[in-house]
């Protein structure tokens, strides 16, 4: 399938060339490459970082050049995340190339030479983690024990919700990145469909529903609780949705944490809509908005003191933070590495955004590692966590097909 993403090209210079294959040679020479669409938009944005090693934010958000940030699990501190520095910027379909001159002549020289000796990379492959592959890895019965585990916690009063979590290696034949991408954007419009690559972090694909934070251009600060799963069903309409008390009160606890927050930083004026349906490709959701008018407060850093502070929320962790942190840290069987960590532009055309990393795979050498949880309270049932963990594998899979 050659979708119009595979053939997109861009001149770069005097050479015409296609983004996967701009995409290659970066890999190639080990450099960071982020391929995303936002939620809503119709293109893709590709960033190169020239560098071969791989950097931290090292500042706060607010401070960082336009770059993409990368974030696992288990990090809290932004300020420790991976930072890819966009030296190269540009937007498919576009012929504009935003470049930092000095750091894009490497990648611009390599361009030149393996197109003038028709020489593309056919050897290629994705950044991979050495020793990242998942050992151990549970299978379904892990993930029911686990669960059952969790719930007898919350019978003890030891916790109020867990999101237990799973992942399964399967084998990818005649993978197409771009293809899959362009795929991922058609299917799902309202998801951040991205492929993030660095040799540090391995490489990464995903069509994820939530944003963690989002800064926009006019300084309002955004961020949603998002919580509670169904299928959605051809033609559903998403106002007559019936939900059950256990993911309505899944959700309350995803809202209850956010307010929790705003309230430790004494902020009162936020705009709070919902809970209402929300689709993502095969499933809905309960979502709640927050909206927050950080000039109207004078708090112009708020995103950076945000993203520390929600991550991870109770949608991807649990409640209370620190004791369904431990249980899952102690209990789960694989490492969740990136999966419900964040990632997303920062700085870039005047906003910034970090999507939680949900309905994401790491692609290894013709395999990938799906990954996928579900929250759990007093109410749940084991083997329907299970089920739900497995439709979310599904928005990914479905593609690949
Ligand atoms: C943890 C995931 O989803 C979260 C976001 C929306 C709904 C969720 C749920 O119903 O459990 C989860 O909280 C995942 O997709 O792996």
């Amino acid at each position: 399938m050659n979708t119009p993403l595979a053939q997109a090209k861009i001149q770069i210079e005097k050479a015409i060339i296609t983004f996967e294959n701009v995409i290659k040679i970066a890999l190639k020479k080990g450099y960071g490459v982020a391929c995303y669409r936002l939620p809503h938009q119709d293109r893709f944005k590709l960033m190169i970082d020239t560098r071969e090693e791989t950097h931290t934010c090292g500042e706060a958000i607010e401070n960082l050049p336009s770059g993409f940030i990368f974030n696992p699990f288990e990090n809290k501190n932004a300020k420790a995340a991976y930072y890819l520095q966009a030296h190269l910027e540009m937007v498919l379909g576009d012929d504009e190339v935003k470049a930092n001159q000095a750091e894009y002549y490497p990648l611009r020289d390599e361009i030149n030479q393996q197109l003038s000796t028709d020489n593309l990379p056919s050897d290629w492959q994705y950044h991979q983690l050495v020793g990242n592959e998942q050992s151990t890895m549970g299978n379904r019965e892990d993930f029911i024990q686990l669960v059952e585990k969790g719930i007898q916690q919350i019978q003890d009063g030891k916790m109020e919700k867990f999101v237990p979590s799973k992942c399964k290696k399967m084998a990818l034949e005649h993978f197409q990145l771009m293809d899959t991408l362009w795929k991922l954007s058609c299917k799902y419009p309202n998801a951040f469909v991205s492929f993030v690559s660095m040799s540090e972090t391995g490489s990464w694909l995903g069509a994820t529903p939530e944003i963690l934070i989002h800064m926009d251009r006019e300084k309002i600060f955004h961020t949603v609780a998002l919580a509670g799963t169904q299928a959605y069903e051809e033609n559903m309409d998403l106002k007559d949705v019936a939900w059950k008390q256990k993911e309505i009160e899944e959700q309350a606890l995803v809202s209850r944490y956010i307010i929790g927050i705003l309230k430790k930083l004494r902020i009162r004026e936020f705009i709070e809509n919902g809970p209402k349906t929300a689709r993502a490709g095969n499933l809905i959701h309960l979502k709640t908005t927050f909206e927050i008018d950080t000039k109207a407060i004078n708090f112009p850093d708020l995103g950076g003191v945000m993203i520390d502070l929600l991550h991870p929320t109770s949608a991807v962790c649990g409640m209370p933070l620190k004791e369904s942190e431990q249980f899952l840290l102690v209990e789960e069987k694989h490492d969740r590495a990136f999966f419900s960590g964040y990632l997303g532009p920062i700085n870039t055309d005047g906003e910034s955004y970090a999507f939680v990393n949900l309905r994401c795979m790491q692609l290894l050498k013709n395999e990938a590692i799906f990954y996928a949880g579900a929250g759990a309270t007093i109410d749940s049932n084991p083997e329907k966590e299970w089920q739900e963990t497995e439709m979310k594998c599904n928005t990914l899979l479905s593609v690949l097909k």
